[in-house]
C-alpha cells in the first residue's frame, strides 16, 4: 500500500491516496501503521478520497482507530497533496470533511514546505453541540468541574470536534499522560474530548500543549489551537480580529477569531513516501 508521510507542526499522519486505492478497514489500518515501533509511525492516518462537492474529501483516524470529524493540521497537508499530485492544481482548494467543506489558500514556499490558511468555520459554543452533558444553554467559560477531588476551570469549544481548554501559569511541568485521560474519558463528554493546556504570554501569544482524544499527547493540534484562541478571547486574555500566535511543541500556528469564522495559518510538509505491507 503506497503512502505519504506528512506533518503540520510535528502533528504527523500517514496519508493514503484513495483516488487510486480502496481501504476497507481504515480503523484497523490506523492502529497498525501508526505504531512507531512496528509500523510507519504517526499520530494516525488520513484518507484523501474522491467527492463530488469539493476537490477532495479528507477522512482522519486517530491512533486508536476512532474517526475524527476534523483535523486542522491534516487539512493543510491534504491541500498540499491535492495540489502536488495534480488532483486539483489550484491555490484555493475546497476540501470536504465530516464537519463540512473547508476552503484552504495555499502558498508554495518550496517543494517540501507549503504554508496554508484555512477557513475553519465558526466556533460552536453551546454545550449540547460541543457536546457536553450538562443542563446549561450558555457557553461554558471558566466553568469549574471536579476531578479526583481537584477543581479545574474549563472552557469548551467545538471546532467541528470537541475541545476543553484550561489555563495555567506554567504548562511545562504538567504530567499530560496522567491528567489528559481524565478529561478524555470524563462522563461530561459523551464523545470524549481533546484537551488543551494553555499558558498566556501576552495578548498576541499563547503557549499550548495538547492531549488528543484517540492519540494522546501530540506535538500540535490545529483545531485545538483554534479552540485555544477562542477560549483565550472568551476569558479576556486575547482579542478578536487579531492574529494570535500559538506556540506548540512542534511549531507555531497563527489563529484569527472573527465573528463568522476562525482562520488558521500554518505549515504543511512532506517527509517521505513508502510502501506498507500488511
Ligand atoms: N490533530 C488534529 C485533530 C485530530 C482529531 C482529534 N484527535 C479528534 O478525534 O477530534 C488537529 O490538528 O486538529
Amino acid at each position: 500500500m503506497p503512502f505519504t508521510k506528512m506533518h503540520g507542526c510535528g502533528n504527523d499522519y500517514i496519508y493514503i491516496n484513495c483516488f487510486e486505492q480502496y481501504i476497507q478497514h481504515p480503523e484497523k489500518l490506523s492502529k497498525i501503521i501508526s505504531d512507531r515501533h512496528f509500523g510507519v509511525g504517526g499520530d494516525g492516518i488520513v484518507l484523501i478520497c474522491p467527492v463530488e462537492n469539493a476537490d477532495a474529501k479528507m477522512r482522519m483516524f486517530n491512533i486508536d482507530g476512532s474517526e475524527g470529524k476534523m483535523c486542522g493540521n491534516a487539512i493543510r497537508c491534504v491541500a498540499k497533496y491535492v495540489y502536488d499530485n495534480n488532483i486539483a492544481k489550484k491555490e484555493v482548494l475546497k476540501i470536504d470533511t465530516l464537519s463540512g467543506v473547508k476552503t484552504i489558500e495555499l502558498k508554495v514556499k518550496d517543494d517540501q514546505m507549503y504554508e496554508a490558511t484555512v477557513d475553519m468555520g465558526g466556533a460552536i459554543l453551546n454545550p449540547s453541540s460541543v457536546p457536553v452533558l450538562i443542563e446549561e444553554e450558555e457557553a461554558l467559560i471558566d466553568f469549574p468541574i471536579e476531578i479526583d477531588g481537584a477543581t479545574y476551570n474549563i472552557t469548551t469549544v467545538s471546532m467541528g470536534n470537541p475541545h476543553c481548554v484550561l489555563f495555567y501559569d506554567d504548562i511545562t511541568s504538567i504530567n499530560l499522560p496522567i491528567i489528559g485521560p481524565k478529561f478524555e474519558h470524563h462522563p461530561l463528554f459523551p464523545e470524549s474530548v481533546n484537551t488543551e493546556f494553555i499558558q498566556v504570554e501576552n495578548r498576541t501569544t499563547i503557549h499550548m500543549r495538547v492531549w488528543e482524544r484517540g492519540s494522546g499527547e501530540t506535538l500540535a493540534c490545529g483545531t485545538g489551537a483554534c479552540a485555544a484562541v477562542v477560549a483565550s478571547v472568551l476569558n479576556g486574555y486575547c482579542d478578536k480580529d487579531t492574529d494570535i500566535t500559538v506556540k506548540l511543541l512542534g511549531g507555531e500556528l497563527v489563529i484569527r477569531y472573527t465573528d463568522n469564522s476562525v482562520f488558521m495559518t500554518g505549515p504543511a510538509k512532506k517527509v517521505f513516501e513508502g510502501i506498507f505491507q500488511w
